[in-house]
């Protein structure tokens, strides 16, 4: 196993979305004239990125909105690649912890957490494995067998948490996602994220919350309007990036 275990040269992210009419801008007949091509947009959402993580290590991506952190963290999902430059991931074992990604609500929540289980990157029989754990962490009682738009949000919140939590892999990606559900289902999943940072993997995280970051990552990438501005020790980029958020 070598040193790193994402390596970072020079990637670029754009994206280009068709800019759609909306009430506001149908009102102008120029706009409403322009062909698809014209209103064609362009983000360019990461710029010449450059950096290196070592394995084990828990990172926080830190940055203000639209800075390109979850993005970033997608990427190294590999929900997207880079249009230039080079991105590698040293590991197959990967899963982006954001909550609820792919649930279906017309079936039961014990099928959701197969197919969840499953998109998340886990085989059938490893899920079966855990489905009593992840089923005793939810909570949700009899709510297991009954379709997902049975559930209030809240509890469809734990069942997410619960199964993207259960899978374990070698690069833990964690979006926005701390303490989730009522104030007793908070601490239970505070600790269980924190066990998972523990247990040696590598874990990056994205969040607004600056206290949560100190408290976890060894080490910051901050990122602003798709560039790194500063990459180094937690305390250091924090106090850093106060002071320019000043
Ligand atoms: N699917 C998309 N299509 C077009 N533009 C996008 C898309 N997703 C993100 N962007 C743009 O890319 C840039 C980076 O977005 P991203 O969501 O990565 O930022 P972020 O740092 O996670 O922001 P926040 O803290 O607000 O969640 C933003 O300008 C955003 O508008």
């Amino acid at each position: 196993m070598g040193k790193y275990i994402i390596e970072a040269e020079d990637i670029n992210l754009k994206y280009t979305f068709i800019q759609s009419l909306n009430f506001r801008n149908s009102m102008f007949s120029n706009f409403k004239k322009q062909n698809k091509e014209k209103r064609g947009k362009t983000v360019h959402a990461l710029k010449d990125l450059n950096f290196k993580i070592e394995h084990g290590k828990t990172v926080g991506l830190i940055g203000g909105n639209g800075a390109g952190k979850s993005t970033l963290l997608r990427m190294f999902a590999k929900v997207y690649e880079p249009d230039s430059g080079s991105l590698t991931i040293n590991t197959d074992s990967v899963s982006l912890l954001a909550l609820g990604a792919g649930f279906q609500n017309d079936l039961p929540g014990i099928d959701n957490i197969f197919l969840n289980g499953i998109l998340l990157g886990l085989t059938k029989a490893q899920v079966e494995e855990k489905i009593d754990e992840i089923i005793e962490f939810a909570e949700l009682g009899e709510f297991i067998d009954a379709p997902l738009r049975t559930y209030s949000s809240g509890m469809r919140t734990k069942l997410a948490f619960s199964i993207a939590s259960h899978i374990e892999p070698e690069l833990l990606l964690i979006d926005e996602v701390f303490s989730v559900g009522d104030a007793r289902f908070k601490k239970k999943s505070d600790k269980k994220i924190r066990s998972l940072i523990n247990n040696k993997r590598t874990v990056i995280m994205v969040s607004h919350s600056l206290g949560v970051i100190e408290d976890l990552c060894d080490q910051v990438i901050w990122l602003d309007k798709g560039v790194i501005m500063e990459i180094g020790e937690t305390k250091e980029i924090i106090k850093k990036y106060n002071e320019f958020m000043k």
